[in-house]
Parts: C-alpha cells; sequence; structure tokens
C-alpha cells in the first residue's frame, strides 16, 4: 500500500563546502530522508562522495541516510556504507553479476535494500527479487548528474512497479517503498505521487534558494497531502 509522502533531499545539489551545515538544514526543514548519490565515474560519468564523507555526516542528522550507491563492482562497498552509516543501500542491478546476492548482503548487515531502475532498465528485472528488497527506486532521469528534466516515459514504469509492490505486499503487513529520483519539483510530486510514488528525490527542488528557502521547498514538495 502507498504510504504517506517522504521527502528525501539530494545532498548533490548542497553547498559541498558546508555539507554538515546543509544536512542539519534540511533536517531542520523538514526533510524526513537525506538522500546521498555516490558515483565512481565509471558506472555514471560524474565521482561524488565516499563512505568517509558519510561517516562524517552520521553525527549531523538522525534522518534516515538512504544512500544511493551508482558505483561497480558495487558488492565490495556496500559493508563500507553500512559502517559508515547508511539505513537504505540501494544498488543498480547492472552494478554486479548477482543482485540477489547484493540485496542478501545488505540485508545481513541489518540495512534495507533498495534496486534502482535507470530508465531503460525494464521493470521485469524485479522478478525474482521482490522477496528481497525494501525499497524501489525508479531514475526518471539518466543517472549522474542533478539538475535535470524529469523523462515521461518513467510515469508508466511508477504504475506499474506500485501494482506489483500492492499485489506482493497485499495483507503481509510488509512495506517496499516506491522512490522516485530525477527532475522531481513541486509540479511533478502530484504527479509522481499519482503515479504511485511515497518517496521524492529532489535535488535542485530542495536546494534553490539557499538555506532560507529550504522549509517552503520542502512543503512545496509534499504539496496539499499535508
Ligand atoms: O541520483 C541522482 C542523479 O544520478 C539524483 O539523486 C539527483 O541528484 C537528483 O537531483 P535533481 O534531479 O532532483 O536535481
Ligand atoms: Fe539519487
Amino acid at each position: 500500500m502507498q504510504q504517506p509522502v517522504r521527502i528525501a533531499p539530494s545532498i548533490l545539489s548542497a553547498d559541498f563546502a558546508n555539507l554538515g551545515a546543509e544536512v542539519r538544514a534540511v533536517d531542520a526543514a523538514g526533510a524526513d530522508y537525506i538522500h546521498i548519490d555516490v558515483m565512481d565515474g565509471h558506472f555514471v560519468p560524474n565521482l561524488t562522495i565516499g563512505p568517509m564523507v558519510v561517516q562524517a555526516l552520521r553525527p549531523h542528522s538522525a534522518k534516515v541516510f538512504d544512500v544511493h550507491l551508482m558505483i561497480s563492482p558495487v558488492d565490495a562497498f556496500v559493508a563500507g556504507f553500512a559502517k559508515a552509516g547508511a539505513d537504505i543501500i540501494t544498488v543498480h542491478p547492472e552494478a554486479g553479476p548477482h543482485l540477489h546476492r547484493t540485496l542478501q548482503l545488505i540485508r545481513s548487515l541489518g540495512k534495507k535494500a533498495g534496486v534502482a531502475l535507470n530508465p531503460a532498465t525494464p521493470v521485469s528485472v524485479l522478478d525474482y527479487v521482490m522477496d528481497d528488497v525494501d525499497m524501489i527506486l525508479v531514475m526518471s532521469v539518466n543517472p549522474g548528474f542533478g539538475g535535470q528534466s524529469f523523462i515521461n516515459s518513467q510515469k508508466d514504469k511508477i504504475r506499474a512497479i506500485r501494482q506489483r509492490i500492492d499485489a506482493v505486499t497485499a495483507g503481509t503487513g510488509r512495506v517496499i517503498d516506491l522512490e522516485v529520483d530525477g527532475g522531481i519539483n513541486a509540479e511533478l510530486a502530484p504527479v509522481a505521487i499519482a503515479a504511485g510514488a511515497d518517496v521524492l528525490v529532489a535535488g535542485t527542488a530542495t536546494f534553490q534558494g539557499g538555506p532560507e528557502a529550504y522549509a517552503d521547498n520542502i512543503r512545496r514538495l509534499r504539496g496539499p497531502l499535508v
């Protein structure tokens, strides 16, 4: 069942010279999750941060650290991010040879396991891992950068995954989050929610305007549901 909407600011759009203060500011402004984009310059054409930065940020917020790994091969880094303080660890199926094994590894470390689908990755990649995921992330842009435009075709994918989640969780009490990541703003947030998303990543739309604007920006993303 679709859960109450949570907002996950992506710190990719934060001021990297003041990351601790930025995390505290979005926490105070009402963020539910802190979305941390990890890029390796190989799986995606950009380089960002590693476990040492996650560990350094951990004391700055008690909110859920939602760590999106865009690195390949991914398995060797999972334990490091778990130890650094990640709460949810999300991987791409293309980032390793054995998705099921990677999800089991994440859960064995006591963390929630997520799978991220690139815009061209079909929903069928989920066919045999629905029992092993706590979150499914739909990339509504190609991974690697903030500030890109939402790819419309992903609305159908969000709807299709919402149906699958509801089918496997009905009557079980299980929860699988459906997160949308990329190009989300106050106009598209209700579109993503109507399609079935319950976690919205927002980098540009959260951090635009500087710290004084964060609370309003997050409120606008929640829309009339709050
Ligand atoms: O994972 C990624 C990009 O690869 C995202 O988390 C973006 O960082 C979101 O940024 P906006 O599109 O909201 O600016
Ligand atoms: Fe992300």
